[in-house]
């Protein structure tokens, strides 16, 4: 079940106490929207899977919950199916009861060019903005966090992540909150923010930087994945209209231009961490995601190329702190 009353009791007594001015009422405002055409269809599917529940929850190297055979053949596959119908399952992978889904992202890689180079999350309030399914948010838990808090504005994605955290037992420190980071105000009250594969969707990217700075407390650590091209300080690839097929990709700068920006919005010990060209192994078509994928998005040809004739995809990870005296 969907269920955001019982976010605001975790944060009533916590850092984050302040949000409660705001959150509530947009929250009502999204719930009593008209916008989320399938969400009923949904909530009925999530009524459905609330029968099933483990304790065996592994967060630490994957997301693991419930164990092969511990629910009957006939109940696995009852859970497959409906698991199925919040298809396209984009982020992840995730077991649950013996069930791979097999996500058209394999999110875990993105994870393991990014924690090597983070400040330990152990004890720390995070926020991951853009978390699409949640997966990296419960790997977050894996590693620590006290309270892992994801954003995003897709119903789709909330559904997948309750399906999830139902499944697991609720843990009542990992939350997902239908909302642009644009909506959030500025709470100053995260150890450390995430945001990966979210500045290339805004079509300001400087004032996303500045809008993850209003996360962070004095001290907190951003860390930020984004697409990214070659060139120097000045370069930033502007597609005319679609990248890779995807039609809401604004700017993908250099990694030089990259790190100049977080400077300029006065981020501190600003550095690229990771740098990784996204293959067809990482992004590809699954049972779980039958669309098209990156495969389908490159030139037959040349796969160097986008089929709109751009750099094909590439990655960086960058890692700043907000200073204390800002
Ligand atoms: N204004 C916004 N505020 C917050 N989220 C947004 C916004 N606009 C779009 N999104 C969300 O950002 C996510 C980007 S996907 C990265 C997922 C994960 N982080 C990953 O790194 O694997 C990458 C991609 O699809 O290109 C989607 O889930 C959007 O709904």
């Amino acid at each position: 079940m969907i269920d955001f009353a019982s976010f605001y009791q975790v944060i009533a007594k916590s850092r984050l106490s302040h949000w409660l001015h705001t959150l509530p009422a947009q929250l009502n405002a999204w719930e009593n929207s008209e916008r989320h055409g399938n969400l009923p269809k949904w909530q009925r599917v999530l009524k459905k899977l609330e029968s099933y529940h483990s304790q065996n929850v592994n967060l630490h190297d994957r997301v693991e919950i419930g164990l092969p055979g511990e629910i009957s053949d006939g109940h696995t596959k009852k859970l497959e199916n409906l698991l199925q119908s919040f298809h396209p399952w984009r982020k992840g992978p995730f077991d649950l009861f013996g069930i791979h889904i097999d996500t058209e992202w394999r999110s875990d890689w993105k994870w393991d060019r990014v924690l090597p180079h983070i400040s330990p999350l152990k004890n720390r309030y995070v926020l991951d903005v853009g978390c699409g399914s949640g997966y990296h948010l419960w790997r977050m838990r894996g590693e620590g966090a006290e309270l892992a808090v994801g954003i995003d504005p897709s119903a789709l994605f909330l559904c997948q992540f309750t399906a999830v955290k139902q499944l697991g037992g609720n843990d009542p420190q990992v939350h997902f909150l239908p909302l642009g980071i644009q909506e959030l105000p500025p709470l100053r009250a995260f150890d450390t923010v995430f945001s990966m594969g979210v500045l290339y969707h805004r079509r300001s990217p400087i004032d996303h930087l500045y809008q993850l700075k209003d996360q962070l407390r004095d001290g907190g650590e951003l860390v930020l994945e984004t697409l990214i091209v070659d060139g120097d300080e000045n370069t930033v690839l502007v597609p005319d209209d679609r990248y890779a097929q995807m039609n809401n990709v604004w700017f993908l700068p250099s990694p030089a231009a990259m790190i100049k920006w977080l400077k300029k919005c006065g981020f501190q010990d600003v550095r690229m961490v990771d740098e990784a060209i996204t293959t067809t192994d990482e992004q590809r078509k699954t049972e779980w995601m039958r669309n098209d994928s990156l495969a389908q998005y490159l030139m037959p040809d040349d796969p160097t190329r986008t089929i709109e004739g751009y750099p094909a995809p590439k990655r960086a990870v960058f890692v700043a702190t907000r200073g204390s005296e800002d």
